[in-house]
């Protein structure tokens, strides 16, 4: 049922009712730069990021994020892994900050559903998981769908944002397309629509180059009857693994792997939604991320409004991937400071 939901409700139709809020809260977080300023860019996102997209799916009323959150989020999220296979016995940190976050979840919930300021109007993604799941465990899956939307779009949009930066030649041009679109460009609150998406396809191009680079070291999936493969019966139980990370790395699929080439993807039938052959960054079958779509159009969204709004200069050298997580789009291995000043 949640599954279900998240795939109507996330689908490339139906994006145009979070698009409009998401780039309002996006202003409203890249405010926060001030004029200039360093930082880390990978904070630099998230800081951004996680608000304005907690706001966008489950309300304008409804977004904890302080200190004490961004804490027990991190604790949970580095703990995650681990802490889904072995008793919590075993990772006290971790199940408590896990508790920590289901409280501050059944009491959104609770919230959401005492709220009636929505029958009049549009629902918001969250509303609709509440209405249609009945009985507790609510706030599991408000916290899974949090944490699902959450840390591959942020190390997502970090990649896409560094590598722009360490490309001088892509940079350039990027600048130009938009200047293109929205007029030589400032510290307007220009409004970002879907059309304008569509005529920024470097940009998306960028999205997808760095997420194949940057892709999750494992998908997995447990076989519920015997399954042949080749010459091989894999019993009911056993679990089959496949590496986006190295599909990603294959020169049949992907010539020069290792380079960032956005250019690679001017041969994808990107306005039909369509990856090129051996991309597995969202999984794939029946299960794959059902948030895929809003990903692409958050990530695309925040390039424009911060590459428009603000000059970047990269102070530390791109770092490398660390391999550390097998689930997740790849964190960096180490900083990468930004210098940032406000377009006049
Ligand atoms: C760049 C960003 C993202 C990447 C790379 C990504 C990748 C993935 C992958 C690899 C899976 C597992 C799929 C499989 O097993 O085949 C997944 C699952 C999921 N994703 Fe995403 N995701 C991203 C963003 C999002 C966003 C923004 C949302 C929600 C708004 C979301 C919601 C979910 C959910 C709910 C699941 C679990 C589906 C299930 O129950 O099986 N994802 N994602």
């Amino acid at each position: 049922m949640f599954f279900k939901l998240m795939v109507q409700q996330l689908s490339s139709s139906n994006l145009h009712q979070f698009s409009e809020t998401l780039c309002k809260e996006f202003h409203e977080h890249v405010e926060h730069l001030g004029k200039e300023g360093t930082e880390d860019l990978s904070d630099l996102v998230r800081h951004i990021m996680c608000p304005a997209v907690m706001k966008t799916l489950f309300g304008k009323s409804f977004c904890p994020i302080n200190e004490e959150f961004e804490r027990h989020f991190q604790n949970y999220d580095e703990g995650f892994e681990v802490g889904s296979q072995m008793p919590e016995f075993f990772l006290r940190n971790w199940a408590k900050s896990k508790t920590w976050l289901l409280n501050v979840f059944e009491k959104i919930a609770t919230d959401i559903k005492k709220d009636k300021s929505s029958e009049s109007g549009s629902k918001t993604l969250i509303q609709h998981v509440l209405d249609n799941l009945h009985g507790n465990g609510a706030s599991g899956y408000l916290l899974l769908l949090f944490w699902a939307s959450q840390i591959n779009a942020v190390s997502g949009a970090f990649w896409t944002l560094a590598f722009i930066l360490s490309n001088p030649s892509v940079y350039k041009n990027i600048m130009e397309d938009i200047g293109s679109v929205y007029g030589k460009a400032g510290e307007a609150k220009i409004e970002v629509v879907d059309d304008d998406l569509k005529k920024l396809p470097l940009i998306k191009q960028c999205i997808l180059e760095a997420l194949r680079l940057a892709a999750p070291g494992s998908v997995i999936r447990k076989a519920l009857k015997p399954l042949k493969v080749q010459n091989f019966v894999i019993p009911p139980g056993d679990f089959l693994m496949a590496s986006p990370y190295w599909l990603h790395r294959n020169p049949k699929y992907f010539p020069e792997p290792e380079i960032f080439k956005p250019d690679r993807w001017e041969e994808a039938a990107l306005k039909k939604n369509a990856f090129l052959d051996g991309y597995l960054v969202f999984g794939g079958g029946k299960h794959r991320c059902p948030g895929r779509w809003f990903a692409l159009m958050e990530t695309h969204m925040l390039v424009i409004i911060l590459l428009y709004k603000y000059q970047f200069t990269l102070l530390d050298p791109m770092p490398k991937q660390s391999l550390l997580q097998l689930s997740r789009v790849c964190q960096p291995d180490g900083p990468c400071r930004v210098r940032y000043k406000r377009r006049e």
